[in-house]
């Protein structure tokens, strides 16, 4: 036995020099240009038996040493096939996700399948010139994926294949990202004069979502379905040559779930929320402004639009105001410092509109822009017009479809004996949600506790209906009493065009 290891070695020993050998002379005896060409033709030749290709993917890019976005859309892609294949792993936060992404370990390789072609993926490091020890990476440590697949299958892996890694890995990344919730804060006044607003931002983890809320399941759905359509048409806005963006004007009066709504269609989309508190943006430069620094996939909502602004259709009056004072001051500047000082905001319907469909909406992706009122009568109709405000959605009343909605939210049941007197006195009765959902808060966790909230429900149902009758009858009672008024009026005016008529066919004055 030992015998034979000893002849083992004394082989290798003598075929490892022997190669040695060979390529000292190959070097000694060849001329350069002979080498590079005989170089060449051994790689032909290894090709014609290697039909391999591969294809490296660096992390960093560039002078700047940017991050490559298809490094990042790599890692996405393959942390969930590492996750189930790679047998050493390596666990990373990647910038604004708010989980871990699992990535195969270096010098891991992955078998990926995809319409049934097989492709090898690979995680690789260049180790680092400077030999320090260090915890952090060294600044000259390159990382990069390496894509193995037959050059059978170049056409389809450059054509198709990439293409979907790209899309798949900035999905993952999307739903993975932490959302933020954006509202513009009202400026630091400094000596009297205001600084500009800025967007500031929490992360949003508002929990309403269209499942949870109370309304109509047909329309649900319908308002679903058009966002979805909406997010998955960017291919359609370019074709048709319009700005990727929608709007919804949610109305309807307090208490009825529009504010739940923009929570729940951004948690739907996934995608940020900007809450525009309009009466502190100075003008419509600031306007503008803001609007170009929100970010792609996003809600940029406007709470109590008849509120925020003189914008409740006199606008020509205020217009013409507000022009006769502009040409008061011929001095740009000073009139500039004029505007400066003046507290209120100076946003005007007309900057609104251009915030809405004017060019600069149309800077970057897809863009949901939600206005919400009490008051839809109050509205310019320039505001709200189809084109502008898309969708108009009514949140109303509390009826019994929304009702089922609340009690398996709140209560956790489909159904009960006293849904039928619900049904009957939602029919009747006006109620929010809001006030609805308040009766259903369960005090404990008693299983009684559903009938005692339901029947609670019933009392203050019919104490609201009992509250409308009272008030309708007095309304019908003031305008009896008004009608009358009116007709006394309207006797008195017609003793008096007889009396007058009288005067002059007699002369006579009584
Ligand atoms: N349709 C609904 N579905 C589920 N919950 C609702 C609904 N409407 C109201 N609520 C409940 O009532 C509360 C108030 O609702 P929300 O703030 O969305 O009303 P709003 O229509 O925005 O009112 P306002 O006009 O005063 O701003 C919410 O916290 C939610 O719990
Ligand atoms: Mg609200």
């Amino acid at each position: 036995m030992m015998m034979m290891k000893g002849e083992l070695w004394s082989n290798l020993g003598s075929t490892m020099a022997a190669i040695m050998f060979t390529y000292a002379m190959f070097r000694q005896y060849f001329p350069p240009q002979l080498q590079d060409y005989i170089f060449r033709y051994s790689k032909k030749l290894s090709n014609l038996f290697y039909p391999y290709i591969h294809v490296t993917f660096d992390e960093y890019t560039g002078e700047r040493m940017k991050k490559t976005e298809a490094f990042s859309a790599i890692q996405n892609y393959l942390s969930d096939k590492s996750s189930a294949n790679a047998k050493r792993l390596k666990a990373d936060v990647v910038q604004d996700s708010q989980s871990l992404v699992l990535s195969m370990d270096y010098n891991e390789e992955i078998t990926d399948e995809f319409d049934g072609v097989k492709l090898w993926w690979s995680a690789n490091r260049s180790s680092p010139k400077t030999q320090q020890f260090s915890f952090y990476p060294a600044a000259d440590e390159k990382r990069f994926y390496v894509l193995k697949f037959h050059k059978r299958d170049r056409e389809f892996v450059i054509g198709t294949y990439l293409k979907h890694v790209m899309k798949q890995g900035k999905a993952i990344a999307a739903d993975n990202r932490q959302r933020k919730l954006y509202s513009n804060g009202a400026g630091q006044s400094f000596h009297g004069l205001r600084s500009s607003t800025t967007w500031t931002h929490v992360s949003f983890e508002h929990p309403a979502t269209f499942d949870t809320l109370a309304m109509d399941e047909k329309r649900k759905k319908e308002i679903k379905k058009d966002l979805l359509k909406f997010s998955n048409a960017k291919d359609y806005y370019a074709k048709i040559g319009k700005a990727w963006k929608r709007g919804y004007l949610l109305y309807g009066p307090p208490g009825t779930g529009k504010s739940t709504m923009v929570a729940a269609m951004a948690n739907f989309l996934n995608y940020d929320v900007y809450d525009l508190e309009l009466t502190t943006v100075k003008n419509n430069v600031e306007l503008r402004r803001l609007l170009i620094e929100t970010s792609n996939k996003s809600i940029i909502v406007i709470e109590d639009i008849d509120c925020s602004l003189d914008l409740t259709g006199q606008r020509e009056g205020k217009k013409k105001k507000r022009d006769d004072k502009s040409e008061e001051g011929t001095d740009p500047i000073s009139s500039m410092s004029k505007t400066e000082e003046r507290k209120e905001s100076e946003v005007t319907l007309s900057g609104l509109l251009n915030f809405i469909d004017g060019i600069w909406s149309a800077c970057g992706g897809e863009r949901i822009i939600v206005f919400t009122t009490n008051h839809v009568e109050k509205l310019d109709p320039a505001l709200i017009r189809r084109g502008r405000m898309d969708k108009h959605i009514e949140m109303s009343y509390c009826r019994f479809e929304a009702f089922k909605v609340l009690a398996k939210n709140y209560l956790d049941i489909d159904t009960h004996p006293l849904f039928g007197e619900i049904e009957r006195l939602l029919g009747e009765t006006d109620m929010t949600p809001a006030d609805v959902a308040e009766n259903l808060m369960l005090k404990s966790d008693d299983d009684e506790e559903d009938e005692a909230c339901l029947k609670s429900l019933i009392e203050a149902l019919k104490g609201a209906k009992e509250e409308a009758r009272k008030k309708a009858e007095e309304e019908g009672k003031q305008s009896e009493e008004t009608e009358k008024e009116q007709s006394v009026n309207e006797n008195v005016g017609e003793e008096d065009a007889i009396s007058s008529k009288e005067v002059k066919e007699n002369g006579v004055i009584h």
